[in-house]
Formats: C-alpha cells, sequence, structure tokens
C-alpha cells in the first residue's frame, strides 16, 4: 500500500542522480524563497498580520511547547491518515484553509483553480473563499472528486447571503464554513503603510460581480462599472453576526454548518446547543486580533467543550509535525493556511500540491517512528505542554 511517507524514499532515490527537489521541504526555507518571487503587495497581505504580528508568531512558536512521547513495539508498516466528518472519509487529515487572495497568488491569475488543482491530486479538501478571483462553480469543477467546502463571508445584505450559499450547494460543495472573526479587517501595519488593501482593486470579488443578486442590487454590469462595483462590494461585506443570527444561516442550507473562529470553551458550547454541525477553531492565523493567546493553546479546551462535535483546526500550522500534535490534541482536521499559498506562488498547482505532500510525508513518517498506525492512536497518545 503506498503510504504519504514514501514521498521521502522518491527524493532521496532522484538524488541518486543528482536531482533535488524543485521547492524546499520545510516551510522556513519555502516562505523566504515565495517572499522573494511574489509582488510586494501580495507578498505583505499574505505574510503580514495584526498589529506587531505577536499573535501571528505566537501562533507558530506555541506548537514548540507541545511534545509527544513516542511507543516502540507497535506495528506501523501501515499507516492510516483517513479521517471522517460528516459522512464522508477523507484520505488525509489535512485542509487547505480558506485563503482570500489565492487568486493573485499566481501571476495569472488564477490562482483559485490551481489551488483546486492541488486539491484534486492531492484528496486534500479545499475550503473556497468567498473572495476569490474565479467563481465558485468555476473552482468546484477543478476539484475533481475532491470535496470542497465553501467560506463564506456573510454579507449585510440577506438576500446575497441566500444566494451565495445556494450557489455553493448547487455547486457541490460539502459544508458552509462561517467566518465569524473578519465583519471588519484588523488593523495591518504592512499592509496600512502601503495603503495596500487587494479588494479595493477589484481583485478576488468575483464570486460578487457574477453574482444575479449582486448584478440586480448594482443594476448595472460590474464588468463595466467596475469602481461601482466595488464601492457597493465595500457596503456590503461585513455584518456582525450574533448568536441570533444562527436559526436564520440555518434555514438557508441543508448543508452541514461550520463555524470559525471560535477559540473560546463558552463560544464552543453555545455553537454546540446552537446546533452547529462543527467548530472550526482558528484565530485567523493572527491577522484579525493581536494580543491573542495561540490558537493550539486554546484546542484542547475547545474540543473538550465541543463534545461530540468535530473541531477543525487552523492557525500556525507550519509541519507534519504541526499536523500530528493538533491532531493529539482533539482536531479532526487540521488546515493549513499560509505554507500552501507560497508554494502557489512558486509553482501554482504543483506548487500547493508539493507543500501538501511534504507536510503529509512528514506526518505520516511521524506516526511510523512514534508507534501511532492511525489518527484514534494519535489522539489516544495526546500531547502534552513541556
Ligand atoms: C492571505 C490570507 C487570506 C485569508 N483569507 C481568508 C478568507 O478569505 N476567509 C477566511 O475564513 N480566512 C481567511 N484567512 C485565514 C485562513 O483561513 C487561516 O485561518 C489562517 O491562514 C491560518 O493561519 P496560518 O496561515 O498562519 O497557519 C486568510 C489568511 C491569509 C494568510
Ligand atoms: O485578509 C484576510 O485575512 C481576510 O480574510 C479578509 C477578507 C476580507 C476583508 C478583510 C480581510
Amino acid at each position: 500500500m503506498a503510504q504519504f511517507g514514501d514521498f521521502q524514499n522518491a527524493i532521496y532515490f532522484a538524488g541518486l542522480s543528482g536531482a533535488v527537489p524543485k521547492l524546499p521541504v520545510d516551510a522556513a526555507t519555502l516562505e523566504a524563497r515565495a517572499i522573494e518571487a511574489m509582488p510586494p503587495s501580495v507578498r505583505d497581505y499574505v505574510q503580514g498580520g495584526c498589529g506587531d504580528e505577536w499573535t501571528q508568531r505566537a501562533n507558530v512558536e506555541a506548537f514548540g511547547r507541545w511534545g509527544m512521547v513516542p511507543r516502540m513495539m507497535v506495528d506501523t508498516n501501515e499507516r492510516d491518515l483517513s479521517v471522517e466528518l460528516f459522512g464522508h472519509r477523507y484520505p488525509t487529515p489535512l485542509l487547505m484553509s480558506p485563503i482570500g487572495v489565492t487568486g493573485i497568488c499566481t501571476a495569472d491569475g488564477h490562482g483559485d483553480l490551481h489551488a483546486a488543482r492541488a486539491a484534486a491530486t492531492t484528496g486534500v479538501p479545499m475550503c473556497v473563499s468567498t473572495l476569490g478571483n474565479d467563481p465558485l462553480e468555476a473552482v468546484s469543477a477543478e476539484l475533481g472528486d475532491t470535496p470542497g467546502f465553501f467560506q463564506l463571508y456573510t454579507p449585510r445584505d440577506e438576500e446575497l447571503v441566500a444566494s451565495l450559499v445556494s450557489r455553493a450547494e448547487a455547486a457541490g460543495y460539502r459544508a458552509i464554513v462561517v467566518t465569524l472573526d473578519t465583519w471588519v479587517t484588523g488593523w495591518r501595519p504592512r499592509d496600512l503603510n502601503t495603503g495596500n488593501f487587494p479588494q479595493l482593486r477589484g481583485a478576488v470579488l468575483q464570486n460578487y460581480f457574477t453574482d444575479p443578486v449582486f448584478r440586480r442590487l448594482l443594476g448595472k454590469p460590474p464588468e463595466e462599472h467596475p469602481q461601482e462595483a466595488i464601492m457597493l462590494w465595500v457596503r456590503l461585506f461585513g455584518r456582525v453576526l450574533t448568536w441570533d443570527d444562527l436559526p436564520w444561516l440555518r434555514s438557508l442550507t441543508r448543508l452541514p454548518i461550520v463555524l470559525k473562529g471560535i477559540c473560546h470553551p463558552d463560544d464552543a458550547r453555545r455553537a454546540v446547543d446552537a446546533g452547529a454541525d462543527a467548530i472550526f477553531c482558528s484565530n485567523h492565523g493572527g491577522r484579525q486580533a493581536n494580543g491573542g493567546i495561540a490558537a493550539i493553546d486554546m484546542l484542547p479546551a475547545v474540543v473538550e467543550a465541543a463534545g461530540d462535535t468535530p473541531v477543525l483546526f487552523d492557525s500556525g500550522v507550519r509541519s507534519g509535525t504541526d499536523v500530528v500534535k493538533a491532531l493529539a490534541l482533539g482536531a479532526r482536521i487540521v488546515g493549513i493556511g499560509r505554507p500552501f499559498a507560497y508554494g502557489l506562488a512558486l509553482d501554482g498547482a504543483d506548487g500547493a500540491a508539493h507543500v501538501l505532500r511534504c507536510i503529509l510525508a512528514e506526518a505520516d513518517l511521524l506516526m511510523a517512528v512514534n508507534g501511532y498506525p492511525t489518527i484514534a492512536d494519535v489522539r489516544a497518545a495526546g500531547a502534552t505542554r513541556g
């Protein structure tokens, strides 16, 4: 049976004839290479975060304080990294987290399609952002047999919300991931110092511009009136969601609803009581609020509060080791954010797929060495803060 860790042997054998991987296998070198290659406005937007980026750094550094204990004499010849979510079995415990500027991470402006192709070739589900440079239907068509989730930024206009959700359902997405922490943009000095907000340049607004309700509200074709279309987007973008809105969101779709941005156990309990199908523990990679505790440090309490409700996790995941730690702390699926965007920037779909394969290979080999043949074993082994 093929294992994700086989990727390592493929690299070493290719090395016998002098070949080295086209892209680095570790997040730090990859990031450094991508930063050189990206246009400054995209680079700053992707790499930067809120305030002095304390929380963004804490997300990454906090992983270093959690550790696992290996178990020996366990048969780990074959590892099973598959996980179940919403009645579907996924071959890997990874998810491509929604990144609203995925579209402009590749020079051709079709980064969303490239990312979807990486999902199709790796089997890693993609959570497609509301902010796309290609409409959600076109992205879904590139996913092949790999499921996609649709991340919803909830506009102020209720009909537009309903339209986006029904389009996602019609296009075959398997869940609606409602992001709770970004109705307004956090204070981002890197972007402020350069006056750079890609959305205002009209990039990544295609889901709005192609939407029948948005077009009706605009009263004219966005293609011919881009400035007015962008200004309408600004007026419509951010709706503050409260718990009272959940029944209304629930009424819009039969798809599972995932609430993204939950870090407090009381909010997790409330989400479960209110009928959320899953919780996405995330602090948006430290892009929205600075001063917050690292997301991974909040995960155990959120998992405990969520009970049987699945908990997705992202923020600061940079390696297969981080993935295994998050699984050990109770995550059902672990989101990869910035690293796949860097892969895309360097080599399109192949680059993003490379990043996912490296993370999977490292996770798989760690499970092999540590005596964890399945994710259930990882979870049972747990992780401790040292
Ligand atoms: C450039 C960029 C754009 C993002 N856009 C979105 C988005 O459109 N919707 C969303 O829910 N989260 C968005 N996020 C947050 C990610 O889904 C994820 O929570 C975050 O990247 C995790 O942090 P990490 O990349 O440092 O691991 C974005 C993140 C980045 C880096
Ligand atoms: O940049 C982001 O993280 C993001 O998701 C976003 C999307 C729209 C407006 C502001 C921020």
